[in-house]
């Protein structure tokens, strides 16, 4: 079963909603005890990074997720905030993040070199592969993804950068270090591309 974080932030009906769709199993984590019995884990994630941390430290769930993660080394997949919690640290707080992937969260400019862009990122957006994952397996070549977002993940190791997108700048929308996925990106808006990830994230370790 997976179990999808539920510390007052973000999404969680529209995930499993879609993870439903893919006929996985899943139930919304509010307890020790949810997390210790989850083969999965997923972290959502909306809005301001230093909501998403003083929530998530309020909901006393970080030290037997990361128990989980680091020890019995489940998959888990952080959606948006979710992913960039995950960081070292973010431009948009003061709040340090969960260090779990190395690097850190840094706002688009609106202008790069001779290109201009809105901020935030929002839309639907192509996505390149930069190694290979099961996460990513029979991924179409045009799939695309929808994004809302103004910060984006710069790794500190380019090897745990699993997807890029560009926007200005090339920025890592999916990243992976072993068991630990994020992506910067929304699955659960982005149709049949999304369930065909959050289809291959319920098939992991099974
Ligand atoms: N949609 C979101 O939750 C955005 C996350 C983060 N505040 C950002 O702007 O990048």
């Amino acid at each position: 079963m997976i179990a999808i974080v539920d510390y007052g932030i973000g999404n969680l009906g529209s995930i499993a909603n879609m993870l439903k769709k893919v006929g996985a199993k899943c139930y919304f984590a509010r307890s020790i005890i949810d997390i210790k019995k989850a083969e999965k884990i997923i972290l959502p994630g909306v809005g301001h990074f230093s909501s998403g941390m003083k929530a998530l430290q309020q909901s006393k769930l970080i030290p037997v997720i990361e128990d989980r993660i680091f020890n019995d080394n489940i998959p888990i997949l952080g959606i948006c905030l979710g992913m960039q919690l995950m960081s070292d640290s973010s431009e948009e707080s003061n709040e340090k993040g969960l260090g779990w992937i190395p690097g850190k969260v840094k706002r688009f400019s609106n202008l790069y070199e001779d290109i201009s862009i809105r901020v935030p990122h929002m839309g639907w957006n192509r996505v390149e592969a930069q190694k290979d994952s099961p996460l990513i397996n029979d991924f179409e070549e045009k799939s695309k993804f929808y994004f809302v977002h103004s910060y984006y993940y710069e790794c500190k190791n380019q090897k745990d950068v699993l997807l890029t997108t560009q926007y200005g700048v090339e920025f890592a929308s999916a990243i992976q270090k072993g068991n630990i996925m994020g992506a910067q990106f929304h699955p659960e808006k982005s149709h049949k591309y999304g369930m065909k990830l959050m289809k291959n994230f319920s098939g992991l370790g099974n």
